[in-house]
């Protein structure tokens, strides 16, 4: 039986999270909210709360218009409201936005469990998994049995700032109720940020996920100054690899997801333009240990590719894949492990 979209007359929305992609992603739903039928006019963006100086950073964006911290330059559409609660922040909306660090997903869930919108439903634009004792699990899983509501994701070639500054990018929505799939690419799409929609929720996230993975490998050539072709055989490798990943654990993923741009397209922008590359290149030329230059390079912003190499790795090891992964392993080696960047290509070729 398929199950009818949880629409309503009017929707409203709010963003969870207001770090560097959070912000844009508000800045655009703030400006289409504004313009279609439909939703409601104020967009309400949950702020982890923080002291810049002497003043709240929820007090900076809301006179400011603009995230002074993790969004500087850009204005914000007045139509946006920082709020440092997030049960006020989620009040009534009955489109959650979901856009943090894979890290704090589960804490946040665990204060919205019971108290969302009876007709709410989510997008996850989260990329990375939820680490348990037991192993990982996807976001948009964590989400939906946490406050049982449909969960649709967001995943793409997306670097926040290009998009900020309305460069032409691409992104994937994965629906499971095309009708919810639909309600998310109006929401989403404007003239520089093109929407496509694939029903495969799972194949969506899961390639935003491990794509970080690859772009650490990606770092670690451009630290190493290898060249263009050795770029490109990492990103070869590395996508074969989250295909063969993700097709071993999931049930139902399209292949051409994979073509998608939260296949291939993100693949490529996060190994050339991403800040896990950045920080991978920086690892390599000064030896400095990743949580400094998260530190160093960053500005609060968070690195989640580390994360997930170390994750993921406790999955393959348990299950005795190390060998089958050989790409994501050595990540794992070189950042926690000591093994010398050099070595990047022994167990790979
Ligand atoms: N930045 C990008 O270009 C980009 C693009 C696509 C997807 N993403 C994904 O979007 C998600 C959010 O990334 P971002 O770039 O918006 O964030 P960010 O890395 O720029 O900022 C980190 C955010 O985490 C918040 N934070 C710190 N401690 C916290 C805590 N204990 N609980 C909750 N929040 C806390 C900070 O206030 C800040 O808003 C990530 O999964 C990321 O992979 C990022
Ligand atoms: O800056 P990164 O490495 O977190 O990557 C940003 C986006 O995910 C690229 O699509």
């Amino acid at each position: 039986m398929v199950k009818e979209a949880r629409t309503v007359e009017v929707e409203k929305v709010a963003v969870i999270g207001s770090g560097n992609w959070g912000t844009v992603i508000a800045r655009i739903l703030g400006g289409n909210v504004a313009q279609q039928k439909g939703f409601d006019r104020e967009v309400k963006m949950w702020v982890f709360e923080e002291m810049i100086g002497d003043k709240k950073l929820t007090e900076l964006i809301n006179e400011k218009h603009e995230n002074v911290k993790y969004l500087p330059g850009f204005k914000l559409p007045n139509n946006i409201k920082a709020v440092p609660d997030i049960l006020e922040a989620t009040k009534d909306a009955t489109v959650l936005v979901f856009v943090i660090p894979h890290q704090f997903v589960r804490e946040v869930c665990d204060k919205l469990q019971g108290n969302v919108h009876s007709k709410a439903k989510a997008i996850s634009l989260v990329k990375g998994f939820d680490a348990t004792e037991t192993g990982i699990r996807p976001i948009s899983h964590v989400i939906k049995e946490a406050l049982k509501i449909p969960v649709c994701t967001l995943s793409g070639a997306n670097i926040a700032n290009e998009i900020a500054e309305e460069k032409f990018s691409e992104t994937t929505i994965g629906y499971k109720n095309l009708q919810e799939g639909e309600l998310f690419k109006r929401l989403f799409e404007t003239k520089y940020f093109k929407v496509g929609i694939v029903d495969d929720v799972l194949g969506v996230e899961l390639c935003g996920a491990l794509k970080n993975v690859v772009a650490i490998g990606a770092g670690i050539i451009d630290g190493l100054k290898l060249g263009d072709n050795t770029k490109a055989a990492i990103i070869r490798i590395g996508l074969l690899e989250m295909k063969k990943y993700i097709k071993m654990f999931y049930k139902g993923i399209k292949d051409e997801t994979f073509f998608e741009s939260c296949g291939i397209a993100d693949v490529i922008t996060t190994c050339y333009g991403g800040r896990n590359r950045k920080a991978a290149e920086a690892f390599v030329l000064t030896g400095k240990s990743f949580d400094q230059l998260e530190k160093e390079l960053l500005n609060g912003q968070k690195l989640q590719g580390t994360l997930t190499a170390k994750e993921l790795n406790t999955v393959l090891k348990n299950k005795g894949l190390e060998n089958e992964f050989p790409l994501f392993t050595t990540v794992y080696k070189i950042v926690f492990e000591g093994l010398d960047p050099k070595k990047i290509f022994d167990d790979i070729v």
